[in-house]
């Protein structure tokens, strides 16, 4: 996927959806088609461009400091292959497209990955108001991109859905010897501010599938809402499901 896109559109979607996908990379917001509200017909699902059947969208945003892995957590988890070599920030941004398979359920998830530097904040900004999730990261291997959650949860509590399915990760989780910021220190973190957290590597592909599997399952047993099934609990599956790490080294 291009590293180098700029917005020039915004896409509107605040609701789940059926239909037509955008193709497998946008172009900037200027390839993205609108989506609209939407409902659920299994027996009748849509089709993506890239031939693939989905019964619900979701737009799910990747946000963090500039160099945390965001570019590198969505190639992996669409490609399954790690962008190693020198870094090439984002500018404005860009979306990838990939559907799951949730309990038989074809979900499309439509991941933005933003660019963290200062100088694109107002772009992120006009995309969190149709965001359903967003995937919060920082660097385990740099303490200022971990120290600016803060602010980056100020920021989406102005500017995004109040009922954003929202996840920390701690991400570059290989780097035992450059990491800085214990595991510890994470889910102390996520546990002040009620959020689910994980460590994640893009390089090693640590728990990458589960953190977007996790969104969509949350974002599917919303949508559906089945009477019969008990309520999906987030946090409850991830930790669950997640390979801890240790944080033996750093800090
Ligand atoms: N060791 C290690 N390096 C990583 C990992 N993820 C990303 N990197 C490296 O970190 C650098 C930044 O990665 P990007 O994915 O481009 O960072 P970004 O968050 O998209 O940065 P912006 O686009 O500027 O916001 C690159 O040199 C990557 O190779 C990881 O899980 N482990
Ligand atoms: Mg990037």
């Amino acid at each position: 996927m291009s590293r180098k896109k700029t917005a020039k559109g915004k896409s509107s979607a605040s609701g789940p959806a059926k239909g037509k996908d955008q193709g497998k990379s946008g172009k900037g917001a200027a390839g993205a088609e609108p989506l609209s509200n939407g409902v659920v017909h299994p027996s009748r699902p849509s089709l993506s461009n890239s031939g693939e059947f989905y019964d619900l969208a979701f737009k799910v945003m990747l946000v963090g400091d500039s160099g945390v892995g965001k570019t590198c957590l969505l190639v992996r988890f669409k490609d399954g292959a790690f962008l190693a070599g020198s870094f090439i920030s984002t500018v404005g941004i860009d979306f990838r497209n990939k559907v799951l398979n949730i309990d038989g359920v074809k979900v499309k998830l439509q991941i933005w990955d933003t660019a963290g530097q200062e100088r694109f904040r107002s772009v992120t900004h006009a995309y969190y108001r149709d965001a359903h999730a967003l995937l919060l990261l920082y660097d385990v291997t740099n303490k200022t991109s971990f120290d600016n959650i803060q602010a980056w949860l100020t920021e989406i509590h102005e500017y995004a859905q109040q009922d954003v399915v929202l996840m920390l990760l701690g991400n570059k989780a290989d780097s035992a010897h450059e990491r800085v910021v214990k595991r510890e220190e994470g889910e102390k973190l996520a546990k002040e501010f009620g959020v689910p957290f994980m460590e994640t590597s893009a390089k090693s592909g640590l728990n990458v599938d589960l953190a977007f599997t996790a969104v969509a399952k949350e974002l599917k047993h919303r949508s559906m809402k089945e009477p019969s099934e008990s309520k999906f609990q987030l946090h409850e599956y991830v930790n669950k499901e997640m390979t801890k790490t240790t944080s033996c080294c750093g800090s």
